[in-house]
């Protein structure tokens, strides 16, 4: 039957294709041999050799016939009433670990090593904005050669070799996820960064590490996991030297946020399940936090919306053809742009979860992904969330 009905659509389209002139001929044959090599390297061998492909998908440390119950397991977790999040908080540090088995490998695949937002600068591409945004941190903490700084939720190490490099500092980067560990000390070590790094397993809220240890901290979109930001920042304040700096990469809610907003409060909720969040704090709750743990403010800084340049793209002047805020620098727009190319990884992915290639419940995991970009893109386009509230603070 399936047979019958490919062989005939096959059929049909070689009797279309007949009817063509020669050029449009040559220009589908173009395109057809674009689209086969754009596929062949995503599913057999991508460009970048560090990447996976679609078929050395994982579930991380999760054995691959436990990821569709996993998976099943983690979205029960999260209440279906409006702002509930996580219902039984005790369990998030487990529901988090679970979480990045089932995403770290599709992060990799479908963004690369650094599993963070960042503003584009202009005249610069994707990886050298990221490159900066990461840099940034380096320069807000002076390291320097012989300092030891602190990754506080490093993933799979993007960030951290980047700090490492421009700073000549050394980096020890603590997750929770086991699988992440491997693969960062993997990309260390294939990338030049083993003698500057370190990756230990643990829970950044009780870290294996003594008092006054560290000369920086830092922690990029990671602390937005923590069942509550006072126990991460107060396990930070302890590890940290006194008068040495910690910076955040927050993922909070801004003023614009009304949590009286059906809408709103649907964006927040879906961007909290599809990214392993307990809850969503605003950013007034963040910095308080912080100074909660005893840490000065030193600076609090939107870098969503606090660009230093000012380009042509200003609101009035833009067409809004790069998105309501109409700014082709906003953080939401790598999403925005892939949009298409997440429906053709959601094709492949399913393929591979059907014949039994990638274990099975990835495909739930990545539309989960695909409709967590929308919340993210929406949640950027009203204004209501931000992923890079820069919080700087100081152990006095
Ligand atoms: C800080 C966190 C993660 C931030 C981002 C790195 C990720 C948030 C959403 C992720 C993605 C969404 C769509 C995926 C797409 C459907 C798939 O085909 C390829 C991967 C995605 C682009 C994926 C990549 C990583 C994100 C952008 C959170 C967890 C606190
Ligand atoms: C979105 S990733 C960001 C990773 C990295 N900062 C980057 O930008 O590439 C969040 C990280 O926080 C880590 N994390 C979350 N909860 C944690 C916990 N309780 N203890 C340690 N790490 C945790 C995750 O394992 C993951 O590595």
């Amino acid at each position: 039957m399936a047979v019958a009905a490919v062989s005939s659509a096959y059929e049909r389209l070689v009797a279309e294709f007949d009817k063509l002139n020669t050029n449009q001929k040559g220009a589908v044959a173009v395109a057809g041999g674009l689209a086969s090599i754009y596929l062949i390297r995503k599913v057999l061998a991508p460009a970048d050799s560090n990447k996976p492909t679609t078929l050395q998908l994982t579930g991380g440390s999760i054995d691959s016939a436990k990821v569709k119950s996993e998976f099943d397991a983690y979205a029960d977790s999260y209440g279906k009433g409006a702002g509930e999040g996580i219902v039984d908080r005790s369990k998030t540090v487990q529901l988090v670990d679970v979480f990045y088995s089932l995403v770290t490998d599709i992060y990799e695949w479908g963004w690369g090593q650094s599993f963070h937002f960042s503003p584009k600068l202009p005249h610069k591409d994707l990886r050298a904005s990221e490159a900066a945004h990461e840099a940034r941190i380096a320069a807000l903490l002076r390291l320097r050669p012989g300092m030891k700084a602190l990754d506080c939720g490093c993933g799979v190490g993007g960030p951290m070799r980047t700090v490492a490099a421009v700073s000549g500092a050394h980096v020890t980067g603590i997750t929770i996820n086991q699988y992440q560990v491997d693969r960062a000390t993997h990309h260390n070590a294939k990338q030049g960064l083993a003698p500057l790094t370190d990756v230990v397993r643990g829970d950044f809220l009780n870290m294996p590490f003594k008092d006054n240890t560290f000369d920086g901290a830092y922690a990029i979109e990671a602390t937005c996991h923590a069942p509550k930001l006072e126990l991460v920042y107060g396990e930070i304040f302890r590890v940290l030297k006194s008068g040495s700096y910690f910076a955040s990469y927050e993922w909070v809610s801004t003023s614009k946020f009304d949590s009286s907003n059906k809408e709103h409060v649907k964006i927040i909720d879906e961007i909290n399940f599809g990214n392993g969040l307990p809850e969503m704090r605003t950013w007034k709750e963040a910095e308080d936090a912080g100074k909660k743990c005893g840490f000065e403010l030193v600076m609090s800084l939107d870098l969503a919306t606090a660009s230093v340049v000012c380009g042509p793209w200003d609101d009035a002047s833009s067409s809004g053809a790069a998105g309501q805020s109409g700014r082709p620098d906003a953080w939401y727009e790598r999403l925005r742009m892939g949009k298409y190319t997440h429906a053709i990884n959601h094709a492949m992915v399913s393929t591979v979860d059907a014949i039994g290639l990638a274990p099975k419940g990835l495909k739930d995991v990545h539309h989960m992904l695909v409709e967590v970009a929308k919340s993210l893109i929406a949640g950027g386009e009203t204004g209501v969330f931000t992923p890079m509230h820069l919080l700087l603070f100081r152990k006095p």
